[in-house]
């Protein structure tokens, strides 16, 4: 199993390129079951979930095909592909496929939606709490679906075609609303999906849906109106950037000190976050194309932050930003109101000498003046890149195992570090 070691102290200089958002790719390649026509996605990050997903979307009967890279483009660039689910063979996907991934389950919509059938196996996906479907099903319910659970499987049957409805959610769930958009573009009539997310990666994938002859309304606010149709096309989209990808590269250089340009990617995307930062006493300013991000020195100041639906403070950073305050001048609170399991990455950061006390849905950082390294475990993918940061700033060798966490979620990462003057690698095996 491949590891890193990472030798920590370097400041992180240059540029930084950043990828394709994971979680808008894989929604909007799910999406292309939705039609028999051609979608061509550009900008989607080399990672182990889009391949897992690929093989789900193979499984099915999806045939794929990707853009070979041309003489001298990057290799931490995205990928284009191109899906077509013109010859479906099956609308079962497998519990061995879709225990890997959480996303993998939202494909019950587009086949449901098209083939009036589908048997899903419950979903996997970063261990982070209890994660359940409820919500998703209630969703498909209301659109008219019957729903039963055999043996570990979705199976929803809508014979007759989904009927437009009125979506109510208790809470916001980006997947259900993936799930409700994508279902509702072939249903006939209107639906109303109440209590939106309003992620950015809903807004892209309405956005796709819509060059493929969707109609939708209101992406990115809390209420969302579809009008079915009868058919919808092929479209060619650009995934748009990760934000958390973002995020994570401006927390760590916030930790190391330095001088970073993000390039490919908007503020606007994490504003809350970039907010946070500049009150931690990092110098955030958006850039022409990108955003760069300095330290000055002068330390780190404790922030107290509330993981919050979007636009609020994004819980796919949390652990990241908890590794930056590890060394900040006094203690933070962290609030994580999302998942209710999502602080696997606090003992591991002790191993590094970080103080760090855990109360109900609250972890209260004190900062410490030095980080010493040692070997630690990944044990999700956001939690695995703050070891990265952690590891960035500690003094010595730090070595991060089970590192098919960090591969799901980062494209490149050390490619991408080093070239900064981190000093990093990945020990193979
Ligand atoms: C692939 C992808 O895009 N994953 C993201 C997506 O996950 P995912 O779509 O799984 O997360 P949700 O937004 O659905 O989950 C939010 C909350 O709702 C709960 N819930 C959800 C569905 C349901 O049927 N019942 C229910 O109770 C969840 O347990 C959680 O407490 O949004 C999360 C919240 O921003 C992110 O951390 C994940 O990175
Ligand atoms: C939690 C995440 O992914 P998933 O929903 O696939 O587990 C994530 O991207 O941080």
């Amino acid at each position: 199993m491949d590891r890193i070691r990472i030798r920590g102290g370097a400041p992180l200089t240059g540029t930084i390129p950043i990828s394709g958002a994971k979680n808008a790719a894989l929604p909007l390649m799910i999406a292309s079951l939705l039609t028999e026509e051609t979608l061509e996605l550009a900008n989607v990050p080399r990672l182990a979930d889009i391949s897992s997903l690929l093989r789900i979307m193979s499984n099915l009967g999806v045939d794929h095909m990707i853009a070979g890279r041309r003489p001298g483009e990057s290799t931490e660039t995205g990928q284009t592909i191109r899906l077509s689910a013109k010859s479906i063979i099956d609308t079962c996907a497998p519990y061995e496929l879709v225990s890997t991934m959480r996303a993998s389950f939202w494909v019950i919509a587009p086949l449901l939606a098209r083939f009036g059938h589908a048997r899903v196996s419950m979903p996997g996906g970063c261990a982070i709490g209890t994660r359940p479907v409820d919500l998703l099903i209630m969703a498909l319910a209301k659109l008219g679906a019957a729903i039963e659970i055999d043996g570990g499987y979705v199976v929803a049957t809508a014979a007759k075609g989904l009927k437009g409805a009125e979506i109510d959610f208790p809470k916001v769930t980006v997947g259900g609303t993936h799930v409700a958009l994508m279902a509702a573009t072939l249903a006939e009539g209107t639906t109303v999906i109440r209590n939106a997310a309003r992620e950015p990666e809903v807004v892209d994938l309405a956005e796709c849906l819509v060059k493929m002859g969707a109609k939708v309304q209101g992406a990115g606010t809390s209420e969302i109106a579809v009008e079915g149709v009868s058919r919808l096309g092929g479209a060619t989209h650009e995934v748009l950037p990760d934000r958390i990808e973002t995020g994570t590269y401006a927390m760590a250089v916030a930790m190391t000190g330095g001088d970073i340009m993000l390039a490919n990617t908007r503020p606007e995307l994490l504003q809350f976050a970039l907010d946070v930062l500049g009150q931690a006493g990092a110098d955030v300013t958006p850039t022409v194309g990108g955003i760069r991000v300095r330290r000055n020195g002068n330390g780190i100041q404790p922030v107290d932050v509330t993981t919050d639906p979007f636009p609020g403070f994004p819980t796919d950073l949390q652990a990241q930003f908890m590794a930056l305050m590890t060394r900040a001048n006094g203690t933070s609170r962290i609030r994580e109101t999302i998942f209710e399991n999502r602080f696997m990455h606090v003992q591991e950061l002790a191993r590094l000498g970080a103080r760090i006390r855990l109360d109900g849905d609250s972890a209260y950082v004190e900062g410490v003046p030095t980080l010493k390294g040692a070997p630690v475990m990944a044990t999700d993918l956001r939690a695995s890149v703050s070891l990265v940061i952690a590891g960035l700033a500690a003094e010595g060798e730090t070595t991060i195992n089970r590192v098919y966490h960090l591969d799901r979620g980062f494209e490149a990462l050390e490619t991408k570090l080093a070239r900064c003057g981190a000093d990093i690698e990945r020990l193979r095996g």
